[in-house]
């Protein structure tokens, strides 16, 4: 494709570049922009044609693209390269135990700590060390959104924080967060990004098993751990009618948790909302349960 040079900061006027072809759209690398030429007119330079990548799904987090399941070839590795211009690749093989530490292999460059901003949030991670659940993110944001036209100043619990998945939008959106986990790496990049968003009035994290460090009551609990039906029991003390819990499951754990709250004398209200598929026929469930 042949190209003229122009300053990224440039763009803005291309409407006015009679040798520019605006059918296809320049290629921008960092301050520079590679602008396609009209017949007719000089260029610069001539660049080679991308080659879409077509191998394993990835996703970028921060600058590191993260591979999943299968390994990609080599020729698929060089062609996210050129696509992404990522300053590391990594294959993510599945998540070790409850932690959902990920089992990663680096597959090219520089794989540490990266910023990844989401929905106006800042997130530090070291996606080789500490998962970093994408497909989440549109509950992230049914989160932020129920907490800020909550009408109260919310005390949230956020029983398994990760790196503040949750924590941040609901800190954001105004809650005071008790934020809690067990993994210290995780709990390092949870204090980062706190402070990153300036939440340190809103929020306190604290690290170690939540069912050690739950305190107080809350008016809405973040339960985001496939497990943690099994640990509504400990949460029992520190709710109370009308209290909200989100509480995550692979398929519906509906029937234990009435029977869970049933057995300490309260009543609730289930919704379910689907977040996404986990495998054939199964799907990532949040309940929403107001307790009555
Ligand atoms: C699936 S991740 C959840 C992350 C985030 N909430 C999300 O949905 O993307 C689970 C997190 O819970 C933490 N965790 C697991 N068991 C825990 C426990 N008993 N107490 C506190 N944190 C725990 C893990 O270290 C991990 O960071």
């Amino acid at each position: 494709m042949r190209c003229r040079i122009v300053k990224t900061s440039e763009l803005s006027e291309i409407s006015g570049w009679e040798w520019a072809e605006k059918s296809r759209r320049p290629y921008v690398r960092g301050d520079t922009a590679y602008v396609p030429v009209r017949e007719g007119y000089a260029a610069d330079t001539e660049i080679k044609k991308r080659k879409r990548y077509n191998g394993p799904g990835y996703q970028m987090i921060g600058d590191i693209a993260v591979i999943h399941g299968s390994r990609p070839t080599e020729s698929g590795i060089s062609e996210i390269r050129e696509w992404k211009n990522p300053k590391g690749i990594i294959l993510l093989k599945g998540f070790n135990s409850g932690k959902r530490i990920p089992d990663t292999e680096i597959l090219y460059g520089d794989c540490g700590e990266t910023c990844h901003r989401e929905a106006g949030h800042i997130f530090y991670i070291d996606p080789s060390k500490v998962m970093f659940a994408m497909g989440n993110r549109d509950e992230k944001i049914r989160i932020e959104n129920l907490v800020r036209n909550s009408g109260r100043e919310e005390r949230i619990g956020d029983m398994f924080a990760g790196i503040g998945y949750f924590t941040i939008p609901a800190g954001r959106a105004g809650g005071m967060v008790h934020a809690m986990e067990l993994n210290p790496d995780s709990y390092h990049f949870l204090n980062k990004n706190i402070t990153a968003n300036g939440l340190k009035n809103n929020i306190t994290a604290d690290l170690g098993d939540c069912r050690n460090l739950l305190s107080g009551t809350y008016d809405r609990v973040i339960m985001g751990h496939f497990d943690s039906v099994n640990m509504l029991r400990d949460l029992i003390p520190h709710i109370e009618k009308g209290s909200i819990l989100h509480l995550h499951s692979i398929d519906s754990v509906e029937n234990k948790i009435r029977e869970i709250l049933s057995s300490a004398g309260y009543g609730c209200k289930i919704e379910a909302v689907k977040v996404k598929k986990y495998s054939p026929g199964r799907w990532h469930i949040v309940q929403d349960v107001t307790i009555a």
